[in-house]
């Protein structure tokens, strides 16, 4: 039960409701309990009527009232029951949502390294399967377990002042059904966990298949997929098999057990009526204790496999809360960031795979100049990027912002200033105005329309059906990887901030939008800090200065017509640029 501690905070915020819950669901059986012993009496007054000691009108008459107050008492029950379920199965639906809140708000301040390490299908599972399991804890066991307390509290003594000898022979079977529900609720619960780690298999196999239903087809696939398709669903059929087989025992040792206790009231029972001992009405009313019993004791042992998982669950779920975002804010929240930026001697290396992305780093860029970094694949550009927006923070050296080291800087403070386009342009499934807004909450549509101008992608979106309200995403257009990243660009500058990071996102536009584009960010960028990855000289030609990475480090560092003076990786890509364009 440690891990389940956690929910305390919620059960607190939720006391009232709760507290009133477990009234009602008191009141709830009280009122149940009316059943047997007006059964008992109803039996009692049609035993006095037939030995005649009372009169036919009068039994009649008697039996109605009885009749009518096992409707009455049956009808309130019903009721209460109603409200029980309106209070404390609804507090657990607010304890599932704020959890699920809770988590998905943790997720978003944690860095990027733990999404590194852990795959999106286990944050999902968590945030969502484990939750559920939690909230059973919340809300059903807190429900059945005042049920099954109140009916015990009260059913149990009540039989036992009304036949001891007759409660202990009817109750000795129900302790074997409870540990034999428990026994078969773990054999249940360990089943349900495979078919559900099946299911997960099964619709990550779907997924991947139909996202890569173009390679699939090119490369012949189908009679594959489908043959491992057919092996997958053999293998979840016999795990669903397997659950059923173990579910199809729960009802029926359930009845056995119920039929032992109901055989064992008639047998005793009757021996004592016949010996005068008790009356028929007594068995009638022992009758209905044990269907009412049966139910709570049965839940019992369920209870308890179900406080086992939501318990493993919260576990779970604790691992990822538990764990403090890599990046700490800073406090320092500067009147405005001029956007001057310094690396001095700045190494990284990346904690997961231990690659030394950047080794001693150091360039300085002020307000309103453009950095443009080249360099092969896997040099270390991006990873610069990261650093400047910090995702990661540098392992050596120190990243000054205006002067100040950044981490000093709130991170809000940081990354409001920042435009970023990242390599793969990533669009939401919504519509290309609310993609582009999504850079600056407040524009109206003609400052959204003027960005998507200056990323040159205006025209295209004009080209459209539903222009600005065509839907992107999966059931809505896929747009070609330039007009992408020309919306992405849309999206950076709407947002007007300081500095400025382009991550190779002009790389699918044609050399001809790219020149409008970049004159376009020439005019933008005048007061700002521009940052600029690429791999075609064409982007890096007109910057204030070009670095050039190899294997994390700067191996030439200069303007356009410096580096073309000397012989080195930037001549080269600049003359082997203009031969392919020629
Ligand atoms: N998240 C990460 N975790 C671990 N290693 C990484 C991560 N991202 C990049 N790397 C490694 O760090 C090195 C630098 O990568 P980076 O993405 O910065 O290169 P790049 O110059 O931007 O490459 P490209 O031109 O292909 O985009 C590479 O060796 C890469 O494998």
């Amino acid at each position: 039960m440690k891990e389940l501690k956690h929910l305390h905070k919620y059960f607190r915020k939720y006391r009232f409701k709760l507290i009133l819950g477990v009234i009602i669901t008191i009141i709830a059986r009280v009122f149940a309990l009316f059943l047997p012993s007006y059964a008992k009496k109803a039996l009692d007054v049609m035993e006095l009527a037939r030995d005649n000691q009372l009169s036919q009108e009068e039994a009649t008459s008697t039996l109605l009232l009885y009749i009518g107050i096992i409707i009455g008492t049956a009808a309130l029950s019903a009721l209460f029951t109603f409200f029980m379920r309106q209070t404390i199965i609804n507090v657990s639906r607010y304890i599932e949502f704020d959890l699920k809140n809770e988590v998905y708000e943790h997720y978003q301040k944690l860095s990027q390294s733990f999404y590194k390490n852990n795959r999106i299908g286990d944050l999902m599972n968590r945030i969502s399967e484990d939750v559920t399991q939690v909230r059973m804890y919340g809300g059903p066991v807190i429900m059945y377990g005042i049920t099954t307390l109140t009916l015990f509290a009260i059913l149990i003594p009540l039989m036992f002042i009304k036949a001891p000898e007759l409660a202990m022979y009817t109750l000795l079977p129900l302790p074997f059904l409870s540990v034999l529900i428990y026994q078969i609720s773990r054999i249940i619960h360990h089943r349900s966990t495979r078919v559900q780690e099946y299911l997960s298999t099964l619709s990550t196999f779907s997924q991947e298949s139909f996202a890569g239903i173009t390679v699939i087809k090119a490369y012949l696939l189908e009679p594959q997929m489908n043959s491992d398709m057919e092996n997958l669903s053999e293998e979840g059929k016999q795990t669903s098999m397997s659950l059923a087989k173990v579910n199809a025992w729960f009802f029926p040792l359930m009845m056995l057990l119920i039929g032992i206790s109901n055989i064992n009231v008639i047998y005793i029972g009757g021996q004592q009526y016949i010996a005068g001992e008790i009356g028929l009405g007594l068995i009638v009313e022992f009758v209905i204790y044990v269907n009412m019993l049966t139910w709570p004791v049965a839940v019992v042992g369920w209870l308890t496999s179900v406080v086992q998982r939501a318990e493993a669950s919260q576990k779970r779920i604790n691992e990822f809360l538990n764990q403090e975002p890599e990046i700490i804010s800073g406090e320092l929240v500067p009147e405005a960031i001029e956007g001057q930026i310094d690396f001095d001697k700045v190494s990284f290396t990346y904690p997961d795979t231990g690659i030394e992305a950047l080794k001693e780093v150091s360039f300085s860029i002020k307000p309103g100049q453009t950095l443009a970094v080249l360099g092969n694949t896997g040099s270390g550009k991006t990873t610069l990027l990261e650093l400047v927006a910090r995702l990661y923070d540098c392992t050596d050296g120190e990243i000054r912002v205006d002067g100040n080291p950044i981490q000093k800087l709130k991170l809000d403070a940081l990354r409001s200033n920042i435009g970023a386009v990242p390599q793969e342009a990533f669009l939401f499934s919504d519509t290309l105005e609310n993609n582009i807004r999504f850079g600056d909450q407040e524009a109206s549509l003609e400052k959204i329309e003027e960005y998507a101008r200056k990323a040159v992608v205006h025209e295209n979106i004009m080209g459209f059906n539903k222009q600005y309200q065509t839907m992107l995403g999966e059931r809505g257009i896929t747009l070609s990887g330039g007009q992408k990243q020309r919306v992405s660009i849309a999206r950076a500058l709407i947002r007007e901030p300081q500095i400025y990071l382009f991550d190779d996102c002009l790389s699918a536009v044609d050399t001809e939008t790219e020149e409008e584009i970049l004159s376009n960010l020439q005019n933008e960028s005048k007061n700002r800090t521009t940052f600029l990855v690429s791999h075609r000289v064409s982007s890096a030609r007109h910057a204030d200065h070009i670095l050039v990475l190899d294997q994390g480090s700067i191996i030439q560092s200069g303007t356009h017509d410096e580096l073309l003076a000397i012989p080195g990786y930037y001549k080269d890509l600049y003359e082997e640029q203009l031969a392919s364009k020629g």
